[in-house]
């Protein structure tokens, strides 16, 4: 069902400094800042040769991300996301397989315009996976 690594997401609790390491320290190709107020996160793509990196920072007191940064104050992997053909019959197949789909269940927009979903992490080796449709 999953294809390509999209991206792997990191939380960091200054972005500014996170983005100066990859692009100065790491010479990578690193983008410029946008906020996602639906995901409640600012983003900076990273772009490699194979994959991209995504530096996420909490947007406003409800991120889905203030609990993992309260318990990873220095930041750390965050979450996978594998693409997908069609996400709603991998959504379908993942529920009836057992595993839980995080929110409504209903894929919202992501950052590149495309619909994505979340998985919980306790039912994957404690990995956050973020599917999107491609
Ligand atoms: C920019 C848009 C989009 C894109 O297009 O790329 C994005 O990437 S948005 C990224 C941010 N959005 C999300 O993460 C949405 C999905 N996440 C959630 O719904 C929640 O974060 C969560 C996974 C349900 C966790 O919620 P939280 O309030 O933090 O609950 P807990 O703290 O109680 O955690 C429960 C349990 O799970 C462990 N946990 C939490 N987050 C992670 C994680 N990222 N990786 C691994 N494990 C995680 C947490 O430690 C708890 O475990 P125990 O302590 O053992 O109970
Ligand atoms: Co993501």
């Amino acid at each position: 069902m999953i294809g390509r690594l999209n991206h792997v997401a990191i939380a960091v609790p200054d972005l500014n400094s996170a983005m100066a390491m990859y692009r100065e320290t790491l010479g990578a190709d690193v983008a410029e800042p946008f906020d996602q107020p639906e995901h409640g996160v600012t983003v900076v793509f990273i772009t490699l040769p194979n994959t991209k990196i995504e530096l996420i920072h909490p947007l406003g007191d409800d991120s889905p991300i203030n609990n993992f940064l309260a318990k990873n104050p220095d930041g750390g992997i965050h979450h996978m996301c594998y693409e997908v053909g069609d996400i709603i019959a991998a959504r379908d197949q993942l529920i009836a397989n057992g595993a839980r789909v995080l929110g409504n269940g209903e894929p919202k927009i992501g950052a590149h315009g495309k619909p994505v979903l979340f998985l919980h992490p306790k039912d994957f080796n404690g990995t956050l996976i973020e599917l999107e449709q491609v």
